[in-house]
């Protein structure tokens, strides 16, 4: 079955614990927390502070996707935080085998992202350390933009390596997931499905969390 992380992104900033906990009882299996730096997106977001605050209130794998430059500057931060999965675009270091080895070092799961220009080769050589393996459907930097179909392609790649490599990477996909784009995801071979806007913004997101999984069966 797919798992399904909500991105707080899309949640109520003033009432965190709230709408972290809404999702976990609704059957969330992740919890997608976007840091942004104002330089490598046109957007700030948060920082480990948050991670931290946010740590105690739920039992759910806190899954980090950083969007800054030289995320390596911020690794031992984020993991002291408490997050399970860090997550870094190949696009944001030139060592990106570096940190990814930083990440596993602080003994977190380590996940390499993509943006949509850029090709599955670029992380070819990173894959065997890969706990997982994030697919942006959008340009990062902002929830509620439209999904970019043309990256399904490189989940069916992924897909594809793993099977005849043996590697045990997730595919997760962040943007743009919704009830009409879920399917084609998870029939791309895609594991996991950040949704932000769609989950949150709705006043019945037990509702959204089952439309997903109902349309992805
Ligand atoms: O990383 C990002 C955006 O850069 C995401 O995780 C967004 O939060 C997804 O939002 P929706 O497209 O689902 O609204
Ligand atoms: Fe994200």
């Amino acid at each position: 079955m797919v798992k399904i992380a909500p991105s707080i992104l899309s949640a109520d900033f003033a009432n965190l614990e709230r709408d972290i906990k809404l999702v976990e009882e609704k059957g969330a299996d992740y919890i997608h927390v976007d840091v942004m730096d104002g330089q490598f997106v046109p957007n700030i977001t948060l920082g480990a502070n948050i991670v931290s605050a946010i740590r105690p209130v739920t039992k759910l794998p806190l899954d980090v996707h950083l969007m800054i430059v030289e995320p390596e500057r911020f690794i031992p931060d984020f993991a002291k935080a408490g997050s399970d999965i860090i997550t870094v675009h190949a696009e944001s270091t030139v060592h990106i085998h570096r940190a990814m080895q930083m990440i596993k070092n602080e003994g977190v799961k380590a996940g390499v992202v993509i943006n949509p220009g850029t090709p599955v080769s670029v992380i070819e050589h990173v894959l065997p350390l890969a706990d997982l393996v994030l697919i942006m459907t959008v340009n990062p930097g902002f929830g509620g933009q439209a999904f970019i179909s043309e990256c399904l392609e490189k989940v069916e790649q992924l897909d594809e390596l793993r099977k005849e490599k043996g590697y045990t990477y997730e595919i997760e996909i962040d943007g743009g997931v919704d009830n009409k784009t879920a399917k084609a995801c998870v029939d791309a071979g895609a594991d996991v499905l950040v949704a932000g806007s769609y989950v949150y913004n709705s006043p019945d997101v037990g509702e959204r969390i089952a439309t997903l999984r109902e349309v992805t069966k």
